[in-house]
């Protein structure tokens, strides 16, 4: 879900924002810079893994943000391992000493290990802005309850059917919209995806339906989510500053919604009134889990957070599925194919389209698998040893960050015949949960909303497919700070009805 590593500083703000990192580390580095190179000339260091620490003070985080800013942000990683011989390298970036890893097998133990070993390393401004109780920070066991709680909520058939029924009345108007405007008319793909997904998101997230207060609370979140890419300085009129403000406005409406709700469970309690309703948002689901550690405010920040996803990672994913099929003809006239006769079959059958549906569309699904490999829209995720920790035969010292980079592995032309281009026929015979897929991370912190981008995904091309032909006009895909396509991803439609 989150853009870990992707949401990083926004464009304006980086080189400052690096620059003050840099100076920030700047006196540790000159303390600690001759005390590393003594380091190295002990035992010890011969366990760490090969590379360079760069430049004094900025480390290679200039090369990492320039490669981010190209075409091929991977060339940071690959080129290092060519150089150094190995997928494991030792690097210095944002300020820290950081190991890189683009080896399957290191990164899926990263993953699996808990906080005995790791826990998550953020940049500064997402940490003030997600709160010490987002699910993305904490670890232990409140980390387990939450992701358990949320989880298998995310994952329940009926949240999955009450997004499949809420996508579909949002989308159809949508539609009806888009054919009243003519053979020819321009759509934003992006847009549109973002302003549907967020809607049904929220719904499923804290139970508001789409409105005034959905687009106020849309207005709070951009506001809010600009400053997750900002400078970590909390002063008034900052950045941060007016995230923070909109994310305290975001907070005391959740937490009305959450109080509201804590009041109706009590009465319905006292009453004794049969087995309780089944959740019908992760709100509901939380406040359920009668423990203290899930305070209301705890389940607020979560909130908040969860509609990163809502906003960013599954529209995004949708933008670039449509991206990659309009620039593949077989894979789209497959696609169309598959869903037109689900589409026939149902209405044969005088059915409406269920969520089972949707997910049982194979072709559709490597689409999406491959629209993951190939748009990483979360390049890596960032991770702290809290000890001395060995992978492999590489030294990850205690302090060190380490990067999980998954770009480099899902572009590796030795797991992926000609990664560069689109192939959603590979995934006919290939396995999604290996270490060398891991769009969705893995291990505890695993995605719990992997279902629901697929499901969410799934449902936009079919209703786009079965009702369109278009013609994608010129855009590009921008990969820094976060993934996404330049001009929106402009389609030109025309209705085949
Ligand atoms: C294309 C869409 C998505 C992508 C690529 C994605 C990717 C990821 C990744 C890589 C992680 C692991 C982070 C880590 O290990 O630190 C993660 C965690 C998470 N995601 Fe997603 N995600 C997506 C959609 C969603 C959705 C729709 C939801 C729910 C509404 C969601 C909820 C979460 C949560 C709660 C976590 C934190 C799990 C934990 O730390 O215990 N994600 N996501």
């Amino acid at each position: 879900m989150p853009d870990t590593v992707a949401l990083w500083p926004a464009p304006a703000a980086l080189w400052t924002v690096v620059l003050v990192t840099a100076a920030g580390a700047a006196l540790w580095t000159l303390l600690s810079w001759s005390g590393r190179r003594r380091d190295t000339k002990q035992e010890q260091a011969a366990r760490l893994p090969p590379g360079s620490f760069g430049w004094p003070l900025v480390g290679e985080t200039l090369d990492f943000v320039s490669c981010a800013y190209s075409s091929r942000p991977e060339a940071f990683v690959d080129k290092r391992r060519l150089l150094h011989g190995s997928a494991v390298f030792r690097s210095h970036l944002f300020g820290s000493a950081t190991v890189v890893t683009s080896d399957a097998e290191v990164s899926r133990a990263v993953l699996q290990s808990d906080a005995r070993a790791f826990v998550p390393w953020y940049p500064r401004s997402l940490t003030e802005l997600m709160g010490k109780s987002s699910i993305l920070l904490i670890n232990g066991s409140l980390q387990r309850r939450v992701h358990g709680l949320v989880g298998a909520f995310f994952k329940s058939p009926q949240l999955k059917a009450q997004v499949t029924a809420g996508m579909q009345r949002r989308l159809a108007p949508a539609l009806a919209a888009w054919r009243e405007m003519g053979p020819g008319a321009v759509v934003r793909i992006q847009d549109h995806a973002k302003e549907i997904v967020f809607e049904i998101l929220v719904k499923g997230l804290i139970g508001l339906e789409a409105g005034p207060e959905t687009q106020q609370l849309k207005q709070q979140f951009q506001e809010f989510i600009v400053g997750l890419m900002s400078l970590p300085i909390k002063l008034p009129g900052t950045r941060l500053y007016r995230s923070l403000q909109a994310k305290k406005r975001m907070a005391r409406l959740i937490q009305s919604i959450i109080q509201e709700k804590r009041r109706r469970l009590k009465v319905l309690d006292s009453g004794g009134e049969g087995p309780p309703a089944p959740p019908r948002d992760a709100i509901d689901v939380l406040i359920s889990g009668s423990s203290d550690e899930l305070t209301d405010e705890l389940i607020s920040d979560n909130m908040i957070d969860l509609m990163i996803p809502a906003e960013d990672s599954v529209p995004v994913l949708i933008t670039l599925a449509i991206k990659s099929l309009s620039e593949c003809s077989l894979a789209l006239q497959q696609l169309e194919e598959e869903n037109m006769q689900l589409k026939r079959r149902k209405t044969d059958m005088g059915e409406t389209l269920q969520w089972t549906d949707y997910m049982s569309l194979s072709f559709t699904q490597h689409v999406i698998t491959e629209t993951l490999r190939m748009g990483n829209i979360i390049n890596g995720i960032m991770r702290k040893a809290v000890r001395d920790v060995e992978v492999k035969g590489h030294l990850i010292p205690k302090g060190w960050c380490v990067f999980v980079y998954f770009r480099s592995v899902h572009l590796d032309d030795k797991l992926y015949d000609e990664p560069y281009s689109f192939n959603p026929w590979r995934w006919k015979e290939k396995d999604t949960s290996t270490s060398s897929f891991t769009p969705f991370g893995g291990g505890q912190r695993l995605c719990p909303g992997l279902d629901l981008a697929r499901l969410e995904a799934s449902i936009f091309l079919h209703h786009l497919v079965t009702s369109f032909r278009w013609v994608a006009e010129e855009d590009h895909i921008v990969n820094f700070p976060t993934v996404r396509l330049k001009r929106g991803m402009p389609i030109r439609l025309t209705s085949k009805d």
